[in-house]
């Protein structure tokens, strides 16, 4: 898969807005984080096991939802600027392969399209806006329409500095109907900036896991967690699960690896509550990997942006579907059937 997905990283790259490409690609700041997380995934060496059954190799997980494979697509805003219809092409795509699609706060087509692109269950991402009520009435419309969870990213009190691309006229090259598509309703008509009322808010503490799951009425998944004790600090608080992940070394740069921050976040947790993962997923081994580590599931977030610019829903497809079928190929080679029969004795530091 890795050879595929530099084919389609490179027609990708030709195929949209150079200020989109730099966009989507950037990391924080020195951009240590970005170029890392990748290769902590190969610090990892696996113990196969022999002589095991491994005709039949399924990758079905049960996760606040039913889904066909645990690879996931992560939650990545502005979807419109890689091809025309946008998120409701991910979903089209999530849909085909049967994985698990998480909606951005930020999607460009209105939550209730996407929605309709998918028959079961969907995720949808929170972002607390610096209007509240924005946020509120955005998960009430999300659980409406069908999601099953709501991942709230803790990563992002605001925006981690990303050094602009110096030929770029403006940072992102949006519509203004793009970006407020969801919320142009909400916003006050006083001739004011739409993005006051709808920037990051930097006051988001423990206290809002809890008042999102009351809103919505369902689970609430942490997304950004790197340390065992703050995983227990969010299941304290009522998550029902953790995400480990670094932003896609967007935020925080020199923050840690998923692949390095994993296994103390699993380790705390203890199996109280599902661990997902993401961040530099780019083959079946580095899925493997991860969920031999403990993770329910991982998801991929440039590398299904990279799918929607070179071919809209079939090349998201491709890239799902992909990483899956190379998973199944090497867990089979690892000697183990199942999802259930992954575990923690098949990786070793390297
Ligand atoms: C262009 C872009 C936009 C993103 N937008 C969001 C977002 O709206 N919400 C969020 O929680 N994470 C967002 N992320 C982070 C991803 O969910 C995910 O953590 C990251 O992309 C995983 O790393 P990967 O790109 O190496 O797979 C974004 C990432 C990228 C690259
Ligand atoms: C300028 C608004 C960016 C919104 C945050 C999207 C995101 O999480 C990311 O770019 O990373």
């Amino acid at each position: 898969m890795r050879d595929r997905l530099a084919e389609i990283h490179d027609r990708a790259a030709q195929a949209v807005d150079p200020d989109a490409w730099h966009y989507l690609s950037r990391g924080a700041a020195d951009g240590l984080s970005v170029s890392e997380a990748e290769a902590a995934w190969a610090h990892w060496r696996l113990r196969p096991r022999v002589l095991r059954d491994v005709s039949r190799v399924d990758t079905s997980v049960e996760l606040f939802g039913s889904w066909a494979t645990p690879i996931g697509v992560a939650p990545t805003a502005f979807h419109g600027l890689l091809t025309a219809e946008g998120e409701v092409a991910t979903a089209a795509a999530a849909q085909r392969v049967g994985a698990p699609m998480v909606l951005s706060s930020r999607s460009t087509r209105l939550i209730e399209d996407v929605a309709a692109q998918i028959d079961g269950p969907w995720w949808f991402q929170v972002y607390l806006m610096r209007d509240r009520s924005i946020t509120d009435r955005l998960i009430e419309r999300a659980a409406a329409a069908g999601a099953s969870a709501m991942v709230l990213t803790g990563d992002t009190p605001y925006v981690g500095y990303r050094a602009p691309n110096p030929a770029a006229a403006r940072p992102i090259p949006l519509t203004a109907e793009q970006s407020l598509v969801n919320v142009a309703d909400y916003l006050p008509d006083d001739g004011s900036d739409p993005w006051e009322s709808i920037d990051q808010r930097p006051d988001q503490t423990l206290a809002d896991i809890d008042r999102i799951a009351r809103i919505a009425d369902l689970p609430v998944i942490v997304k950004g967690v790197l340390r065992g004790d703050d995983a227990l600090a969010c299941l304290d608080a009522g998550a029902e699960g953790v995400w480990v992940s670094n932003h896609g070394g967007r935020q925080l740069d020199r923050a840690l690896p998923t692949a390095v921050a994993l296994p103390e976040v699993v380790r705390a947790v203890g199996g109280a509550a599902p661990v997902l993962a993401d961040g530099g997923i780019r083959s079946g081994l580095d899925a493997l990997t991860a969920l031999a580590l403990g993770a329910q599931a991982v998801f991929a977030g440039r590398p299904v942006m990279w799918g929607l610019a070179a071919d809209g829903v079939d090349g998201a497809t491709e890239v799902l579907g992909g990483l899956t079928d190379e998973l199944r190929h090497v867990m089979g080679l690892a000697g183990v059937n199942s999802l259930a029969a992954l575990e923690r004795s098949l990786v070793a530091p390297a």
